[in-house]
């Protein structure tokens, strides 16, 4: 063949190549295209006709106002603190007690309502549906807050519940007294007006949610358990509705939480024998930790955004965004990894694209002038949905690479079974018509929640699990949580006892409305 016969072959063959390539590239941006345009994956049963059973309405007048108001900051006052796994303060957890008594005097005295203290401080109401066939439903919440300490930096002391330009300022606010209180009231009022629920429901309010729920939320499960209790759903605390909070999205987002991560707590330790400071080995025990852990930190764990349901909160939210995020959010069978890269410079949103990985614990040394013995460290890592406790133990210890390095699982649990959310899951569709009802402008998608929560020890009881608190969330709000000045403003504590009161009404329906009609039942 002449050279210039062999030039032409690979010309054409480059032709070839070339415009496969455009065509390829044409086909996915037309396909990616048309998903932009017809993905709204929100109108559901929202449109369709909902029985009506949210006869009573609450409009809440100046008395109601300074009453619940009132109780509100009473229950933040009383320090319900969980310090560690083996101390709480007790006595404030009697006088809680003492207190819901007294602030809901209907809930405790109602014929509708049975009333039983679990494990001494935690709470099981169970309030009787006239339709026993209908399957009863559960509402959680609980007591205990994590500790906080003025000196940290708050604007008002942490258990003063002082208000400022309308917000009441106090550890417990947002987690997890507004939605235990918000609940409690709503019922209160309820009951005064007269109410009776068709379907039956519990609530129930743990004592010591912030040390794993081990005696409040584990015995209710089991007192539930030995009378054949099965659930239709469980809501309980979780993420919020967020306002200004995911870059580029246009109005607020209610996150329902369909599951939350998993969770390990590893320990890391090095040990050598201990001597004398001025003859120091070329490296110590705090050396080779400190090393171990700057790998760790160095290396996070895979990005694996797209393998979990969290890909789904986008597809939702996509027709809020505008383009490109938009064209972006619809098209995540093509865009995942570049949207990873994004979410992942906050630690926020990073929380959504991987396992995390947090140095909790650091402890060693004695002595100034003694190389110490032993070093060691606690990791908190909370595993992404697409992971397991095992596949995250292999990865820290293949990461740390280093045999002086004894790496051991402490404790953990996998990330949750993942709830319904489609036309038949009866909680999911709740939650988001009473949200949709009360704040019309809010865009309700699926989530997963990134902390736990007393639900985890619900799921021999259910399928369906919801974390969603009816708070709303804005730029610095999320660092209150568990942090300095956490805060809800009055408006948004008194829109949280509407949501429960209407939630509870809403619950009554039979089954959801057609033309998906039947109730996911368990
Ligand atoms: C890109 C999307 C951004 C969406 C914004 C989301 C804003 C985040 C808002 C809230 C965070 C959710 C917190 C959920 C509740 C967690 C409650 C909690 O703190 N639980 C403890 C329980 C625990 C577990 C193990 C040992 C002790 C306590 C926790 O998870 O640490
Ligand atoms: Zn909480
Ligand atoms: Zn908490």
């Amino acid at each position: 063949m002449t050279e210039s016969g062999s030039k032409l072959r690979i010309f054409k063959f480059l032709k070839i190549i070339i415009s496969s390539l455009l065509i390829t590239v044409l086909l996915l941006f037309t396909i990616a295209a048309i998903r932009t345009l017809s993905l709204d994956v929100n109108a559901g049963l929202q449109l369709a006709h909902w029985e009506k059973t949210n006869n009573k309405s609450l409009v809440i007048d100046h008395h109601q106002r300074e009453e619940l108001l009132a109780n509100f900051k009473e229950a933040i006052r009383i320090p319900t603190v969980s310090f560690s796994n083996t101390e709480s303060n007790t006595t404030a957890l009697h006088e809680f007690d003492r207190f819901l008594r007294k602030a809901f005097p209907t809930v405790f005295s109602s014929s509708l309502v049975h009333h039983e203290l679990v494990a001494n401080y935690s709470h099981l109401f169970w309030v009787k549906g006239s339709q026993p066939e209908l399957v009863p439903y559960m509402l959680l919440a609980h007591i205990d807050v994590v500790p906080a300490s003025e000196s940290d930096g708050w604007e008002a002391p942490p258990f003063s519940a002082k208000e400022i330009d309308g917000f009441i300022y106090g550890r417990g606010t947002i987690d997890d007294k507004n939605n235990l209180m918000g609940i409690l009231q709503a019922l209160e009022y309820l009951l005064l007006k007269g109410y009776a629920p068709r379907r039956g429901f519990y609530i129930g309010l743990g004592h010591d949610e912030e040390i794993n729920g081990l005696n409040g939320a584990m015995n209710i499960v089991r007192i539930l358990k030995q009378r054949g209790v099965q659930l239709l759903f469980v809501m309980d605390e979780g993420l919020t509705i967020s306002d200004g909070i995911i870059p580029g999205l246009e109005g607020p987002a209610a996150l329902i939480g369909l599951s939350e991560k998993g969770q390990a707590a590893i320990k890391l330790s090095v040990s050598v024998a201990p001597g004398h400071s001025s003859m120091p080995p070329r490296e110590t025990s705090i050396g080779i930790l400190a090393t171990a852990i700057k790998r760790l930190e160095d290396n996070p764990m895979p990005r694996l955004f797209g393998y979990g349901p969290e890909g789904d909160t986008f597809e939702h939210l996509a027709h809020k965004f505008s383009l490109p995020l938009k064209f972006i959010m619809s098209n995540l069978w093509l865009f995942s990894p570049l949207l990873s890269r994004i979410l992942e410079r906050k630690p926020v949103s990073n929380a959504f694209v991987r396992t995390t990985t947090a140095v909790t614990f650091f402890n060693a040394g004695v002595k100034i002038n003694v190389i110490p013995s032993l070093a060691e460290a606690y990791v908190n890592l909370r595993i992404h949905s697409a992971q397991s406790v095992q596949e995250v133990l292999d990865i820290i210890k293949d990461t740390v690479g280093d045999q002086r390095v004894k790496v051991e699982l402490v404790d953990g649990f996998d990330p949750l079974p993942i709830s319904g959310a489609d036309d038949k899951a009866f909680g999911f569709q709740i939650i988001k018509k009473t949200v949709l009802d009360l704040f019309p402008t809010v865009t309700v998608a699926p989530g997963i929640c990134i902390g736990n929560t007393d639900s985890r020890h619900f799921v021999d009881l259910t399928k369906n699990i919801y974390r969603f608190s009816p708070a709303w969330f804005k730029p610095g709000d999320p660092e209150r949580f568990h942090g300095i000045n956490e805060r809800i403003s009055t408006k948004n504590y008194e829109e949280m006892i509407v949501f429960y009161f209407n939630l509870i009404q809403n619950c009554d329906i039979r089954k959801l409305p057609e033309p998906h009609s039947s109730v996911h039942e368990l």
